[in-house]
């Protein structure tokens, strides 16, 4: 451990000697939990970004005036899609996927460093349940997700495989992680195939450049965005974990869509034979204010254009069916070849902006008095994981239907969209929809059968409560052994014991 004296003239080396100002003050305790936060903070990197922050948040905000004149939707050949294609293709696709997995080339890649600020949790995201018959975590059901999705691979192609599972967390999301699979026997998966590593933390910085104390002996610091992805990869040799075990197609998701499809074998399938380096799913968008990213061009080179940094107007745009002009909505599901992250992580890294968002950040005052500022005060840098795409020399955009594949926890059930009712909704339509496809017919508490429902509005509750765990099907396959023209009683769980039950 470095001395006060090291890390204090490191600081003064980043212009950031201010950290330190009540250190003397502080009881051996926390002046060392203080130093010790600060030793690792290299002074040129700190200085550069702390400037970085201050000179990012001095030009306007917004998105950059020029930007609409350069976006071009994504042109057609560069896009797939699961629902509106042949069927031939959508089958020839789903078996190379489900060939690649039994070859044990195909991780997942859960980005888990969030903070969940506008689902109001102090816990990670993925451990929160939205209130399933089964009482599934988001957590679980990936995890079982995962677990199906090697079964069948492997029945298909009689063989045995695994699909790692990496997670990144960050300094806030690890230890609550990884007590939560401790305690949940890691959902019966085998735990050396589950890696978890950790995001870097960038401090928060005043509008003129001051990293900001958020105590007395604790900096405000903040996970360095989804894109923090690349560092951490290289930071905890991921990609050589990944050589060692042969993968070489990485599915990377977002933690909160509760009908994620994990190394989805259409999805990959898909990259892999279109010979892309780098893929993302997509949706239509639902309305122009979305906030979803769009995946599109700018100057001719594929990006995501995060709905934050897209105007209005832009977003509204029109195309000459009546669709939205901007229609391909990223949900943050990503497909990277291994070879691609390498040169990402040895080459383009360092290439990438951060992005400026403006926060309420609390911290103390010269005094030392705790301030919970009521306005934005502070900076906060993150790198977004599709940052990567213009260095794609193949990228792909793979069209899903939203009512399969996305329905994001985001906020509280206090907000209309995207909270832990719709989510819930979403999944059990789902089931419903799968079961009713698979020959089932459902009564009431009294006996009554139920009408049939099968397209339900977005906000409708399905006719029958019906939850199928992903044990028994992924995505809706091999129902009909346990339903088809048989009756169940609202509220069915169609778990592994019921299926074994229902087996002929
Ligand atoms: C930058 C990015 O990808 N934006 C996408 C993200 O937006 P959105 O703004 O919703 O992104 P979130 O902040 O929810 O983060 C997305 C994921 O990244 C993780 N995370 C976030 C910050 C961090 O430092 N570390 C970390 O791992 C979160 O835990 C989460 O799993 O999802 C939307 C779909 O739901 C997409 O339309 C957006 O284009």
């Amino acid at each position: 451990m470095a001395s006060e004296r090291d890390i204090r003239a490191r600081l003064q080396r980043a212009g950031q000697e201010h950290l330190l100002r009540f250190c003397a003050e502080l009881a051996p305790g926390p002046r060392a939990a203080l130093l010790a936060q600060l030793e690792p903070l290299e002074p040129e990197a700190l200085g550069e970004h702390c400037r970085r922050a201050a000179a990012a948040r001095a030009h306007p905000s917004g998105p950059p005036p020029e930007l609409a004149a350069r976006l071009r939707p994504l042109p057609p050949e560069r896009m797939g899609t699961a629902s509106g294609g042949d069927p031939q293709s959508r089958r020839l696709w789903e078996e190379e996927g489900f060939h690649q997995i039994a070859l044990n080339k195909v991780a997942v890649l859960l980005l888990a460093g969030g903070q969940g600020t506008r689902l109001g949790v102090t816990y990670p995201k993925g451990m929160y349940q939205v209130g399933l018959p089964s009482q599934k975590t988001l957590y679980q059901l990936q995890a079982e997700r995962i677990r199906r999705v090697e079964q069948l691979a492997g029945e298909r192609c009689g063989t045995r495989c695994t699909v790692p599972w990496y997670i990144m967390t960050s300094e806030f999301t690890l230890g609550p992680t990884a007590e939560f699979f401790k305690e949940h026997d890691f959902f019966h998966l085998d735990p050396n195939n589950v890696v978890m590593f950790e995001q870097r933390m960038l401090p928060a910085v005043t509008f003129d450049g001051r990293a900001i104390l958020e105590r007395k002996d604790k900096v405000a610091m903040a996970p360095d965005g989804n894109g923090g992805l690349y560092c951490a990869l290289a930071d905890h040799q991921i990609l050589e974990d990944m050589e060692r075990r042969g993968v070489e197609f990485v599915h990377v998701y977002c933690v909160d869509n509760i009908l994620v499809r994990l190394a989805d074998p259409v999805f990959i399938g898909f990259c892999v034979l279109r010979g892309a380096d780098c893929g993302a799913k997509v949706v239509e968008k639902a309305y122009p204010e979305e906030p979803v990213g769009v995946v599109c061009q700018v100057d001719g080179v594929p990006q995501v254009v995060e709905y934050s940094e897209i105007s209005p107007e832009t977003a509204r745009l029109r195309a000459p069916g009546g669709g939205l002009l901007y229609n391909a909505g990223n949900i943050c599901n990503h497909f990277f070849t291994r070879d691609f992250l390498q040169r990402v992580t040895r080459e383009f890294e360092p290439l990438l902006k951060p992005h400026v968002a403006v926060k309420k950040v609390p911290y103390v005052d010269e005094e030392g008095n705790p301030v919970k500022p009521l306005k934005p005060n502070g900076i906060k840098m993150e790198k977004f994981v599709f940052d990567v795409l213009p260095f794609a020399r193949n990228f792909v955009a793979f069209q899903v239907l939203r009512e399969e594949e996305f329905s994001p926890l985001k906020n509280a059930d206090s907000a209309d969209r995207d909270n832990p009712s719709t989510a819930r909704r979403a999944l059990l339509a789902q089931h419903y929809r799968w079961a009713l496809q698979a020959g089932a017919r459902f009564l009431g508490p009294h006996g009554a059968q139920l009408p049939e429902q099968p397209s339900l509005p977005s906000s409708g509750e399905p006719a029958a409560v019906c939850e199928i765990s992903p044990l028994v099907s992924y995505s809706g396959e091999g129902l009909e052994v346990y339903l088809q023209g048989r009756e169940f009683r609202s509220p069915f769980i169609l778990d592994e014991n019921q299926a074994r039950a229902l087996q002929p």
